[in-house]
């Protein structure tokens, strides 16, 4: 099992050179329909009551657009991509990547949601990804609309699918900018998700074990 793991991995160093191309090419493909978003952000400014016409409104539609390219940039992109880098390491203990912030955007009412997700994964067989890897999976799975819950989940299934470890673990904190501004109104609340697989599903104390190391950093 951990020989197939192994031959995985080493598959994967080889391609390494023309994936990183790929992802290259991908991360910065456009993503968004400018056009149709800005004739939108007219036909909304107006729908509020508000003149599209007027000088400070003039160039919004078009900054709105470019801005919807960056922060829905994970809808057309395969977030298991961000995990195609792959070592090798004599390390089957835990690998823990602590407050890794993200913003997102509440798929109820399009508002920003943001915090930091903890993302945690027992290698198998000696594979590791780069640290930076795992950040940018939060990154990407957040660059879409969300819920929080569908966002725990994802990245701790494309660790497990992607580097077949042992064990993952993700935490999220966040606030949701439709609790705090509007609605409820309860500013300073925060939401905490969690998705465990494998080793920290079956075992409480494994999944103590990073409970605790998030509480000793606050
Ligand atoms: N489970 C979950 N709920 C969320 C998330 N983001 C926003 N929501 C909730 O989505 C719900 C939508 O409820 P609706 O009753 O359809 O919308 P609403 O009338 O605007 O609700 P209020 O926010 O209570 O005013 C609200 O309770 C939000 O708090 C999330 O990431 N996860
Ligand atoms: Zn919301």
């Amino acid at each position: 099992m951990a020989q197939i793991k192994r031959s995985k991995a080493l598959q994967s160093v080889a391609t390494f050179a023309e994936d990183t191309a790929a992802i290259e090419m991908k991360r910065h493909r456009p993503t968004v329909d400018r056009e149709k978003v800005e004739e939108a952000i007219r036909m909304l400014l107006e729908a509020v009551g508000e003149n599209p016409n007027r000088e400070g409104l003039l160039d919004t539609p078009a900054r709105v657009a470019r801005m919807y390219e960056e922060i829905f940039a994970g809808l057309h992109h395969n977030p298991s991509e961000e995990l195609s880098a792959r070592f090798h390491v004599d390390h089957d203990e835990l690998v823990f990547v602590k407050d890794i912030p993200f913003y997102s955007m509440c798929e109820h009412h399009l508002l920003p949601f943001f915090g930091v997700a903890h993302v945690a994964y027992l290698p198998s067989g000696g594979v590791v990804t780069g640290l930076s890897k795992l950040a940018r999976l939060v990154d990407m799975v957040a660059k879409r609309p969300q819920v929080q819950e569908r966002m725990t989940n994802m990245i701790v299934d494309v660790l497990m699918q992607e580097m077949e470890p042992a064990g993952a673990m993700v935490v999220i904190e966040a606030e949701h900018l439709c609790m705090n501004m509007r609605g409820i109104k309860k500013p300073g609340s925060k939401t905490l998700t969690i998705a465990a697989r494998g080793e920290f599903q079956e075992h409480p104390e494994r999944r103590e074990e990073i409970l605790q190391m998030i509480r000793y950093a606050h």
